[in-house]
């Protein structure tokens, strides 16, 4: 294959082999291949038999993920990749889906069947991807890829962090999260202007939670809504009982709370709150 070095300033030409990166896509492709067999070997490919990678671009991963598991699928928005990949990975055809990865229906493609997701995501819509598969954990039960390092760092921290927040209790409560590695701007082409950072999520053997699920994420984001004050003053929108709110665990602030706390404190306010309110 011709090397192409994309860049977002320089217009494709005829000559051209590859796609042209576009910025509002996230695309800053991947140029180091032994990275690329590194992000392939995070997954476990136990307990599944399909993959879906979302954003393959150019497929700098895609080939690795091929030599693991035979049923490999991609989500791609950009229709020059589309194009890309339909002329240079053959064996890929009819399972490359040209739609939004954050709009698209994926039970469309695997019914109610358990998968895995990978990617080299776009990092402009990161957060909504996790927020995407903890909808969809029940078929989900192995995700790793690549964010921008800040952000995977923030899923995978622990409780008394400053970084600690919305992303690492949701995360948490339903996954094992693990930061496997970091990787520096000098091996993407164009290169971002951060290092982005690898992590695993393996969900829990019991990810239903023991108190209301709705009410749980609703107290988790709106403690943190307001990291700075109590959770007694920042749930104070739920009009609890004086008593209830009289207990420890409202005096303490967001990031003290494991997800373990916060299941017991939403166990708490269960029989006051109307879930999904
Ligand atoms: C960081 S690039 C990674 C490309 C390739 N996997 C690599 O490592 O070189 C992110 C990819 O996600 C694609 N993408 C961006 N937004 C998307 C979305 N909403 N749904 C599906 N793919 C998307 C981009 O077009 C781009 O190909």
């Amino acid at each position: 294959m011709k090397k192409y070095k994309p860049n977002f300033n320089k217009p494709s030409s005829n000559d051209d082999q590859g796609v042209r990166a576009k910025k509002h896509l996230g695309q800053h492709f991947l140029t180091d291949e032994n990275i690329a067999s590194k992000i392939a070997d995070t997954l476990s490919y136990e307990g599944y038999e399909k993959v879906l990678e979302i954003g393959p671009g150019m497929g700098v991963l895609t080939k690795y993920l091929l030599e693991k598991k035979s049923d490999v699928h991609v989500i791609e928005i950009d229709t020059e990749s589309v194009e890309y990949l339909e002329s240079n990975y053959l064996h890929l055809r009819g399972r490359i889906h040209e739609k939004d990865f954050l709009k698209h229906d994926l039970t469309e493609i695997f019914q109610q069947e358990q998968f895995a997701i990978i990617g080299n995501f776009p990092y402009n819509i990161s957060t909504q991807i996790v927020f995407k598969v903890l909808q969809m954990r029940d078929q989900i039960p192995e995700f790793s890829g690549m964010f921008q390092k800040e952000v995977a760092k923030r899923i995978c921290e622990k409780e008394g962090n400053k970084t600690y927040g919305i992303l690492s209790v949701l995360t948490q409560a339903f996954y094992e999260a693990e930061y496997l590695f970091t990787v520096p701007p000098s091996v993407f082409n164009p290169p971002p202007k951060v290092d982005s950072g690898v992590l695993r999520l393996t969900r829990k053997n019991n990810f239903t939670l023991p108190c209301d699920e709705k009410l749980f994420f609703r107290v988790v984001k709106t403690a943190f809504n307001q990291r700075r004050k109590t959770i007694r003053n920042s749930l104070k929108i739920l009009n609890l009982p004086d008593n209830l709110r009289e207990d420890a665990i409202f005096g303490l602030r967001p990031e003290q709370l494991s997800f373990q706390r916060f299941i017991e404190l939403t166990q708490m306010i269960e029989p006051y709150a109307i879930s999904g309110k």
